[in-house]
């Protein structure tokens, strides 16, 4: 059934993937509540997929876990491992929690592929949990021929932050932002669309006042950005927030040498589906495209909007 390059370890070339969706666990989960979904933001996500489907692109879904996981990962402190318990009741107490974490990812996980479903979306379930082995967090083997597999068969694998047993720690939780890094590592993504619930990234939190919508970000080839961006997170958040998705879309385009292309966009935007189907960059637009600066993009030299780097809501560009 696997052809050639999905049965070789380490394929000459690597299979394509035409986009990686992330819907975030802000866009679709309120992570103000506990294990509530936002359906309509969930529906405009699934239709992004739904037309990529159509337009025959290959296609990868990461969701995040929002509201569904976080709040478990956080009360029994999943992230710190079995290291940092010491009685026996601790450990029981970790156990039952990483057991309940879980319970929760994996309804959410199946609140999001029956959505898929409906939508017409041959989606497949590929939950890291119950097959992916960390070290410290990091991701050491996970079921690469398989997923190619799947792909070559026109499904769409789905995954999503977990948490998952580690070598060093004992367990810890993985987050969808270094599923899709890994991913980026094994195939030849094309590009990664983060869908959240805020417009992209901006210059400061955007419910400071003053806070800046960038709509480019150029990064340098050892991985630094021109501007000075800073972040919040949500309290309930135990993967690093909005930071850990730029410091992924950073080593992203790094690591794939500037042919992947990461966009951050509303789920509620107008603009979502157009980033989703559009392949090379996009001039303008309320999102924001981390690219490798001066590079050409799918045989295009990157628009000069672009190389500008413009930090521009407004229209105000502060260079
Ligand atoms: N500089 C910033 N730019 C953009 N968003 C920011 C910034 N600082 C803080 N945020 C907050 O980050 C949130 C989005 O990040 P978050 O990690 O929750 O995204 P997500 O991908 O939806 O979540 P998850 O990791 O659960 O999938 C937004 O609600 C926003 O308010
Ligand atoms: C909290 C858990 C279990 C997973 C976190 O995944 P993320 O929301 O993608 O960061």
């Amino acid at each position: 059934m696997m052809n050639k390059t999905s049965q070789s370890k380490k394929p000459a070339r690597p299979q394509t993937v035409d986009i990686i969706i992330k819907f975030g666990g802000s866009a679709i989960t309120d992570k103000t509540c506990f294990e509530t979904l936002r359906p309509a933001q969930l529906a405009a996500a699934v239709d992004c997929v739904r037309l990529c489907v159509e337009n025959g692109l290959s296609c990868i879904v990461v969701h995040g876990a929002g509201s569904f996981g976080h709040h478990q990962a956080r009360k029994f402190q999943i992230n710190t491992g079995f290291v940092t318990t010491h009685t026996k009741e601790e450990r029981q107490n970790k156990i039952l929690g990483y057991s309940l974490t879980r319970q929760s990812v994996t309804k959410l996980d199946q609140l999001v592929i029956n959505r898929l479903i409906e939508g017409g979306v041959p989606a497949i379930q590929c939950s890291p949990g119950s097959s992916w082995e960390l070290d410290k967090r990091q991701p050491v083997k996970w079921p690469k021929e398989l997923v190619a597999g799947f792909l070559l068969q026109g499904l769409v694998p789905v995954f999503h932050g977990d948490c998952c047993l580690d070598a060093a720690l004992g367990c810890c939780i993985l987050s969808g932002d270094t599923v899709i890094k890994s991913l980026c590592g094994f195939f030849d993504v094309k590009r990664v669309v983060f869908l959240t619930d805020v417009d992209g990234i901006y210059d400061k939190p955007p419910d400071q006042p003053g806070a800046k919508l960038m709509k480019t970000i150029s990064v340098g080839h050892d991985g630094s950005l021109k501007h000075a961006i800073s972040t919040s997170q949500s309290k309930n958040d135990v993967t690093g927030g909005i930071m850990l998705k730029l410091s992924t879309a950073v080593d992203i385009v790094v690591q794939t040498k500037g042919s992947c292309v990461v966009h951050v966009c509303s789920v509620e935007s107008p603009a979502a589906s157009r980033v989703c189907l559009e392949s090379g960059q996009h001039k303008s637009g309320d999102f924001t495209t981390v690219y490798l600066e001066n590079h050409e993009v799918n045989g295009t030299a990157s628009p000069n909007s672009i190389l500008n780097d413009e930090v521009l809501p407004n229209g105000i560009n502060t260079e």
